[in-house]
């Protein structure tokens, strides 16, 4: 589905991302691992094209998409969560998840599925975006993302700022996803995070980034046996 090769980044003169490879399959979770400030939002970030890769490739489903901007990988199949969320406040839940159909054309309707998945937003659609608990809003930003029905979910840090409770609920939706598709049609899941408990139970492949550059990957029974923890900050 995704693979993304060899890929190098740069601000400025720093050297952000140093030949690292990924890919992401159809039923699988990917978790990418790492301490503060190590390159994994830069890394999600280059493969969603918001920022520019300076070396390397990335290919969705067989076609190129190094060069393609967020728009067209959106309408490639890539959904996006980002770190912090970036729901609109002023916005209710409702435009907030129109918002997510925006590679779509105009007058697709928000698929009735996603509250299948997230039963508290279908009650909280007239509410403001800001109203909502920062769980809640972590919700409403994975349905944005799968508004466009994506074959590849990506999210930063899911789990960053949110109530245990959530944490659980958040994670049984991912695997869901990664299980039972999407509408009919198989997802693959990319994500990052710092919480290495749920990182450990999702993750069906994991790899883990420090200074840039990947120094371990493997699958989950790896994950459990390789003191993969101790290279994590939590
Ligand atoms: N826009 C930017 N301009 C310059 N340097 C940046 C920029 N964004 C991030 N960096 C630097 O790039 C490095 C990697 O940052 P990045 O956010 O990708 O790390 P991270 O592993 O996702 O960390 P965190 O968990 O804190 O989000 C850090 O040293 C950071 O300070």
């Amino acid at each position: 589905m995704l693979a993304a090769r060899g890929i190098h980044q740069y601000y400025g003169g720093s050297h952000i991302l140093r030949d690292v490879s990924v890919s992401a399959t159809p039923g699988r979770i990917t978790v990418l691992l790492g301490r503060n400030g190590v390159g994994k939002t830069s890394l999600l970030k280059s493969l969603m094209g918001l920022v520019p890769i300076r070396a390397g490739t990335v290919s969705l489903a067989g076609k190129d998409i190094s060069h393609a901007t967020p728009y067209q990988r959106a309408r490639a199949g890539i959904g996006y969560v980002p770190q912090g969320r970036e729901i609109f406040a002023r916005l209710t839940v409702e435009e907030n998840l129109r918002m997510g159909l925006a590679s779509k054309p105009g007058g697709t309707p928000v698929p009735e599925h996603l509250y299948a998945l997230f039963p508290v937003l279908k009650q909280m659609l007239k509410r403001r975006g800001g109203d909502l608990s920062g769980g809640q809003q972590q919700q409403l930003a994975i349905a944005r993302a799968l508004a466009a029905s994506p074959r590849l979910l990506i999210l930063d840090e899911p789990t960053e700022g949110i109530q245990p409770s959530i944490i659980k609920d958040i994670g049984r939706v991912i695997r869901r996803l990664a299980d039972e598709g999407l509408d009919g049609h198989p997802v693959a899941i990319l994500l990052c995070e710092q919480y290495y408990d749920f990182a450990a139970e999702l993750a069906d492949e994991f790899l883990v980034l420090e200074r840039g550059s990947v120094i371990a990957r493997g699958d989950n029974a790896a994950m459990q046996t390789a003191e993969i923890r101790g290279l994590v900050a939590i």
